[in-house]
């Protein structure tokens, strides 16, 4: 009788000790192990990308114990989230003084914290409120899960990944191959666009997005396209701008409700278990993300990666460019490298 008590104590959906109900509900139930896998925290778990992202890591099979942090709306996501019949077990954290049980022990942290676009903002036009929020969340990390991995998706990406790099070099953590910007979305687009166009299914394809994340340092390497294909201009000149104005075409069509978060959350899915199957050692794991890189003169850069036991374990070369990726190659690093350098003087300052 006293269980059920106490489990309900667990259900109240006001209840704000998410992190102390979460522990009651531990104490009462029979099974206490729970699945082997790995632990997963979302910070910003309450958002437009972090509710679904939240309900597809639920069904990874690849997660023992999902938490789920905001600083608003965790326990009622929560609540929701954990009655779905997966292995992972869920617990809810809300606000600054829980972040650090959300912390603690996690494996992969994947961070979507931040305010979105609106219509006729650029992603940099974010960087004052969200550089903020990123510092913060990573001064957590660097406390509580200095080994974790990161999957950073914040934006604007070009600039947070290094304003991350920076707080975790503070800190005496740093390990580049565990800081990972998240540009997923721009391969999952590429591999939509150019499958429409080629007449194919786009679990078919696979094309190289490479350079950063926002506008024309977003470089789709159409020459590099599995299966190998041919473009005419034209289609290569659609193809580049679809692609780097997939998350304004969104943005515009959601009309001030905010930037992509269903296709976002699928994305941010396919590359968290990208990490997870890293870090359980599947052999041949290769995604592209925006990481720490000697590829070009830039400090970080976007290319394929293979992810491992330790991270992003091998950083691959370019490959060979054409006329076009050439010159799109040097439009990307010139608006990269202010971008990086905005991050880096964030943290200086
Ligand atoms: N890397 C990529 O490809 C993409 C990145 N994004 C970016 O992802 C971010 C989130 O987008 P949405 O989910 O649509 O926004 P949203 O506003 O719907 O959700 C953001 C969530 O973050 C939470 N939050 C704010 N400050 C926080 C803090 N200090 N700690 C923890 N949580 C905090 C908010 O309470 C909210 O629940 C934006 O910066 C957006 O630009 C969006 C799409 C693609
Ligand atoms: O466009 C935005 O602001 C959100 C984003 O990064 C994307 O959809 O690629």
């Amino acid at each position: 009788m006293q269980r059920i008590a106490r489990l309900s104590a667990h259900l109240n959906p006001t209840n704000p000790q998410m992190e102390e109900s979460a522990i009651l509900e531990r104490v009462n139930c029979r099974a206490k192990g729970g699945a082997p896998g790995f632990k997963v925290a979302i910070l910003g778990a309450a958002g437009g990308i972090g509710q679904p992202l939240a309900m597809l890591m639920k069904m990874n099979p690849l997660v023992s114990v999902l938490h789920l942090y905001d600083v608003v709306n965790s326990p009622g996501v929560t609540a929701d989230i954990s009655h779905m019949d997966t292995g992972a077990v869920v617990r809810g954290f809300l606000g600054q003084q829980q972040l650090e049980a959300a912390l603690t022990g996690m494996d992969v942290v994947v961070i979507p914290a931040g305010v979105p676009r609106k219509p006729g903002m650029t992603r940099d036009d974010l960087f004052n409120i969200n550089a903020g929020i990123v510092k913060t969340l990573c001064e957590g990390i660097s406390k509580c899960c200095p080994n974790a991995i990161v999957n950073l998706i914040s934006n604007p990406v070009n600039s947070t990944v290094p304003i991350a790099a920076e707080v975790f070099k503070k800190a005496g953590i740093y390990d580049p191959k565990r800081l990972l910007g998240v540009t997923m979305l721009d391969v999952v687009r590429a591999n939509t666009f150019v499958a429409e166009v080629l007449g194919l299914d786009p679990r078919e394809v696979d094309v190289p997005v490479v350079g950063g994340h926002a506008g024309v340092t977003i470089l789709p390497l159409l020459s590099q396209v599995k299966p190998p294909c041919s473009f005419t201009p034209e289609e290569t000149e659609y193809l580049t701008k679809r692609i780097q104005d997939g998350g304004t075409e969104v943005v515009q069509a959601k009309a001030g409700a905010g930037s992509a978060t269903l296709s976002m959350a699928y994305a941010a899915v396919k590359f968290a278990d990208a990490c997870l199957r890293g870090l359980r050692g599947d052999a041949g794991v290769v995604e592209c993300a925006f990481v720490a890189s000697q590829v070009t003169e830039l400090p970080f850069f976007a290319t394929k990666v293979r992810l491992g036991r330790t991270g992003a374990e091998e950083v691959y070369q370019l490959g060979p460019l054409n006329e076009y990726e050439r010159a799109g190659l040097e439009n990307a690093k010139r608006e990269l490298a202010i971008s990086i350098q905005k991050g880096v003087s964030f943290m200086k300052k």
